[in-house]
C-alpha cells in the first residue's frame, strides 16, 4: 500500500513545507488502507455503496453537514472520465499566478480529494487548508449530492463526461494497475482482473456508485443531466477538451469568472497537457494513472459484441437526452 501512502503524504508535505496546522494524516492512511483491503457495502438513499474508499456514511455526513467555501469547484464525474484533468486545469486558473499556492496545491489534485473519502472528522482538514479556494471531486451521483447548499455557499461544480467505452478501459488498466491485495477481500468480485469478466461486472453495475440495482455510467450521467443548465454547473466533455483545449479552457475560465490573458489561456493549455500532467504526477507511474489519454483507444481492446452491447446500452437509457457522445476524433 506504499503508493496509497505516499500519495497522502504528498497532499499534505507541501503544507507543512509552509509551515501551516496539517491534521494528523496517518488516521486518514488508515481508514483508506483498510476500506480497500476489507471493502464495504454500505447504503444511503437506496443506493448501495461499494466501500472502495467510500462509506456511506461520509457522504451522508457530507450531505448533511459540510459546507464548501465560497468559489470552491468540485470536480463531479464519473471515475476515468477526466477529473484529475479538470481539477487540474482549475488549480492552475485559480492558482497560476502564485508559486506558493501551485506548489502547496499539487498534492491536493493528485491524489484527490474526494468528498465521499474518509470518516465524518477527517473533513476538519478541509477548513484548515491555507488558501481561499480549494479544487475538491466527488464521484457520487447527483441524488447523494447536496445541490442546494453547494448553490447557496456559492460554490461551483463541474461534471465531466466521457464517452463510455473508453471510460471502460481506462478503469479496467487503473483497477489491474491498483496495488491491491485482493485475496481475503470481495475486491475481485466487483473488478475481476480479465477483461471480458470485468466488462460483464462493468455494465452490469456492481462497482464503485453504480449498485442501485443494476445502475452504471448511463444512470450517473443521467441522474446530472438534469443539472446541467445551473447557473453553478458546468458540463465539460473530455473529447472537447482533447479536441480543442484553449477553447474549452477559455469556457471554463469565463464559467469560473477568471480574468485571463490569452498568454496565460495558452500556458494554462500547455500546461494541462497529457504530457505535462503526466510527467509532473510521474510518481503514479506505478498505477498507470496517466495511461493514454486518448480518445478511441477501447478499438483495441473491445470485441465487436461489447461495442455494440454499450451502443444499445446508451441508445435505450439516453434517448431522452441531448447526450451524443464521440468514439474518435
Ligand atoms: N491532460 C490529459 N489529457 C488527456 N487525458 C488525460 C489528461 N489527464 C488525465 N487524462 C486521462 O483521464 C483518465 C483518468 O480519468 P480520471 O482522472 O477521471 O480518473 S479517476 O476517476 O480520478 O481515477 C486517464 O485516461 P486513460 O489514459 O484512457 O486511462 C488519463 O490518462
Amino acid at each position: 500500500m506504499e503508493w496509497v501512502e505516499e500519495s497522502y503524504r504528498r497532499s499534505f508535505k507541501e503544507i507543512s513545507d509552509f509551515g501551516k496546522d496539517v491534521p494528523d494524516i496517518q488516521p486518514l492512511i488508515d481508514y483508506f488502507v483498510e476500506s480497500l483491503t476489507q471493502p464495504k457495502l454500505t447504503e444511503w438513499k437506496g443506493y448501495k455503496v461499494y466501500g472502495f474508499g467510500f462509506n456511506a456514511d461520509t457522504i451522508k455526513w457530507v450531505y448533511d453537514n459540510w459546507t464548501p467555501w465560497q468559489d470552491d469547484v468540485i470536480v463531479a464525474s464519473f471515475p476515468k472520465t477526466g477529473t484529475t484533468w479538470l481539477r487540474h486545469i482549475v488549480r492552475l486558473l485559480y492558482f497560476r499566478h502564485d508559486e506558493n499556492l501551485l506548489k502547496m496545491t499539487e498534492g491536493m489534485v493528485m491524489p484527490h480529494i474526494y468528498l465521499e473519502t474518509g470518516i465524518p472528522l477527517k473533513f476538519e482538514f478541509l477548513d484548515k487548508l491555507p488558501w481561499d479556494r480549494k479544487v475538491l471531486s466527488t464521484h457520487v451521483p447527483a441524488a447523494l449530492f447536496n445541490f442546494e447548499k453547494i448553490r447557496n455557499a456559492g460554490a461551483k461544480v463541474i461534471y465531466t463526461i466521457r464517452n463510455p467505452k473508453d471510460q471502460l478501459v481506462s478503469w479496467h488498466k487503473m483497477m489491474v494497475n491498483f496495488p491491491i491485495n485482493r485475496e481475503g477481500t470481495n475486491l475481485k468480485d466487483h473488478y475481476p482482473l480479465e477483461w471480458g469478466k470485468f466488462f460483464d461486472v462493468a455494465i452490469s453495475g456492481k462497482q464503485q456508485m453504480t449498485n442501485k440495482e443494476g445502475e452504471y455510467y448511463m444512470e450517473h450521467l443521467l441522474s446530472w443531466y438534469p443539472h446541467r443548465n445551473d447557473e453553478n454547473v458546468l458540463f465539460v466533455v473530455f473529447e472537447d477538451l482533447k479536441k480543442d483545449p484553449l477553447k474549452e479552457i477559455r469556457r471554463i475560465a469565463k464559467f469560473l469568472d477568471v480574468k485571463i490573458s490569452e498568454d496565460d489561456l495558452l500556458n494554462v493549455t500547455e500546461s494541462s497537457s497529457f504530457a505535462s500532467m503526466k510527467k509532473e504526477y510521474h510518481w503514479t507511474e506505478k498505477v498507470k494513472f496517466f495511461r493514454k489519454g486518448e480518445v478511441g483507444d477501447w478499438k483495441n481492446h473491445f470485441t465487436v459484441a461489447q461495442s455494440e452491447k454499450v451502443d444499445a446500452l446508451v441508445k435505450q437509457k439516453l434517448a431522452g437526452t441531448d447526450i451524443k457522445f464521440t468514439y474518435e476524433l
